[in-house]
């Protein structure tokens, strides 16, 4: 399997316990890419191979129950603010709306989607968040599921930590403060998702006739994907708007990319990068094409702030000549406003109303 070369690929190994020099080098390699292209691929994160076979195979005997057990633990209505428990294939419909440069009122491109997505997901918060209680399948119905995943949560904290602290120290943000962006992120407020895409007919989603999940950026400050070898992860060129390039499947990396609350604290200078899930890349050879995709599973952690944190503009990240673009923002004020709130004049819509 191959990367995508225009995404970058950081070698995580010699982080921990590494000298100061690996450390700094490794620190601006990370921030390098969140900088040109806000995806990166992380090898050697922590996360073991064998954990992450495990987490893939909780999640296919998951999606494999019938639909009226995991509708035993269903996502809450249209409106609710609520975002755990299993959503049904056409519950979500992502679509997102353009503005032009931090402007809210002057739309540069609207979507508007008839279709649905196809696609299931289960999503997984941490046991002590109040706002966000999960929603589990009764006991009995997937025994080990609960216990697997909740560990599996803070397995993957472990890891956004230090990242989190990568970007810390190639940022500068102070005398070598590490831990400036860990001070925001208990890891109560995390999501992780677990999704299936099942097979679709090749001509139907290349015509958009169905989708799998369209154009946008995520609201987190960053998110880490791990993805089966099946591919159809896109992500949008940096160089050149609405050119989306593959992020190929690479065995036991995980894809980090800049979320927008990222891209709002360091003004700008990481990208939230628009990205997309579509046909993958041998569905789209005419001459060896099946008729049916294979089925797609990926499984996104997103890290996001404490509901009180403050996301102001990094002093390092702006100056007289390019003074703070966003005012304050608490996360809870940021995720209360829904579709129509703006991380940098974007909107990100879902049916349910809220977004990883
Ligand atoms: O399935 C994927 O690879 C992408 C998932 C994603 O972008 C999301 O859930 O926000
Ligand atoms: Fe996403």
């Amino acid at each position: 399997m191959t990367t995508s070369p225009s995404i970058p690929v950081v070698d995580l190994g010699s982080w921990p316990g590494g000298s100061a020099a690996d450390r700094k080098r490794i620190a601006s390699e990370l921030t390098d890419a969140c900088r040109r292209v806000g995806f990166v691929y992380v090898v050697n994160h922590g996360v073991p191979p064998a954990l992450l076979d495990e987490a893939f195979a909780w999640s296919r005997r998951l999606f494999d129950l019938p639909l009226e057990k995991k509708m035993l633990a269903p996502h809450p209505p249209a409106g609710s603010a609520v975002h755990r428990g299993y959503s049904w294939p056409g519950l979500e419909k992502v679509s997102q709306t353009l503005y032009a440069d931090g402007e809210e009122d002057r739309a540069k491109q609207v979507e508007d989607r008839r279709v649905s997505d196809v696609k299931e997901s289960y999503e997984i918060g941490s046991e002590d968040s109040i706002q966000q209680p999960n929603i589990w399948l009764p006991a009995g119905v997937l025994p080990g599921f609960r216990e697997f995943t909740t560990a599996f949560y803070w397995r993957c904290f472990d890891v956004a930590k230090e990242l989190l602290r990568a970007l810390a120290l190639a940022l500068g943000l102070g005398l070598d403060d590490e831990d400036f962006f860990l001070s925001f992120h208990s890891g109560a407020n995390n999501q992780l998702r677990l999704l299936h895409y099942p097979p679709v007919e090749v001509e139907k989603l290349a015509r958009d006739e169905v989708a799998r999940m369209p154009a946008h950026s995520d609201w987190s400050t960053l998110t880490m994907l791990f993805q089966d070898g099946n591919g159809g992860l896109q992500v949008e060129d940096p160089k050149q708007e609405g050119r989306f390039v593959d992020a190929m499947p690479m065995r036991g990396a995980l894809v980090m990319n800049v979320g927008d609350l990222l891209m709002r604290w360091s003004n700008d200078s990481l990208k939230s990068t628009l990205h997309r899930v579509t046909l993958p890349p041998l569905a789209r050879d005419a001459a060896t094409a099946p008729r049916m995709t294979p089925a797609r599973y990926s499984i996104p952690y997103f890290v996001s702030p404490d509901p009180t944190a403050v996301v102001r503009c990094l002093a390092v990240c702006a100056d007289a000549r390019n003074p703070p673009r966003y005012p304050p923002v608490t996360q809870e004020e940021y995720a209360r406003r829904g579709p129509g709130g703006t991380a940098r004049g974007e909107r990100l819509e879902r049916t349910d109303g809220m977004a990883g």
